[in-house]
């Protein structure tokens, strides 16, 4: 373990201006880096806001007691918060325009921008951590492609790529196998656990309490913007607990570390 990437205490998170009920409530959690863990919860139940609260783009309500701290800062520079942490989230497809090659989607990283690259200088050692990337994800043969044409397995190759290529050692994913087919699920699960093993930390929220990879042990179930349960998952995915958060009976099973959830 090397210490905590991020401290929350009391932290509450609000997002919209017409909304009665914060995102987040009074959420206080602390991640170590070295530590994976996934996280899971019912829609709307703060966890796409909790990843953006990690990647350093959202800020907490200002309150008395209130902290949330990244590495150790209250402030911090989010140029060189994306070297040390990477963020994959599903909706950053759009941002993109059809047309942007694909390499381009991951070069876009090293300006902290969403595509519109072209014209941009990118030094050699960066086209060539770029390439690294794009080797890791299996994606080479498709550099030269529109975004727009690829699959959305691909897609997501290249934004994991996109993430990776600035080398951080924590990895955020929002739902990284949403939309895909099996083969590629598996494909992309098979390459997160390369990515554990080289000692990268992984943030990975999910429905799929079945995806939740044998390496990751810790997980965090979130309701209604509060944390629900924070532990080991087989102490924490138990029948009563899910049940308690999703509203319905659920069956568990446990095989060499993957949990089977089931109606
Ligand atoms: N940009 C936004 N503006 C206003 N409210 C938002 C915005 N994004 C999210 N919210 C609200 O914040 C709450 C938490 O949303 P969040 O996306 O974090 O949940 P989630 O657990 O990731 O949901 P899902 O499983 O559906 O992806 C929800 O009530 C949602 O409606």
């Amino acid at each position: 373990m090397s210490g905590p990437f991020l401290e929350l205490s009391q932290a509450t998170v609000w997002r919209g201006a017409d909304v009665s009920i914060p995102a987040l409530r009074d959420l206080s959690l602390v991640l170590d880096e070295g530590e994976s863990v996934a996280i899971l919860g019912p829609n709307g139940s703060g966890k796409s806001t909790l990843l953006q609260l990690i990647a350093g783009s959202l800020r907490i309500e200002n309150r008395e007691g209130s902290v949330c701290r990244l590495f150790g800062e209250e402030l911090w520079d989010i140029d060189e918060l994306r070297h040390r942490i990477g963020l994959v989230m599903p909706e950053e497809v759009a941002r993109f325009y059809p047309d942007e090659l694909a390499f381009d989607v991951v070069l876009s990283v090293f300006r902290g921008a969403y595509g519109v690259v072209r014209g941009m200088r990118f030094s050699k050692a960066e086209r060539e951590a770029a390439s690294r990337a794009v080797d890791r994800m299996g994606v080479e043969s498709l550099i030269d492609r529109g975004f727009g044409e690829l699959s959305s397995g691909e897609r997501r190759r290249f934004l994991i790529a996109r993430a990776l290529a600035q080398d951080p050692k924590i990895l955020v994913l929002d739902e990284p196998t949403t939309a895909l087919d099996f083969a590629s699920a598996a494909g992309l699960q098979k390459e997160l656990r390369g990515l554990l093993s080289e000692g990268r930390t992984l943030v990975w929220v999910t429905h799929h309490p079945g995806e939740i990879l044998p390496e990751i042990d810790r997980v965090i179930l979130l309701r209604d913007g509060r944390l629900f349960a924070d532990g080991a998952k087989r102490k924490i995915l138990t029948p009563a607990r899910l049940r308690n958060l999703f509203g319905l009976p659920l069956k568990v099973s446990w095989s060499r570390g993957w949990c089977e959830v089931r109606a």
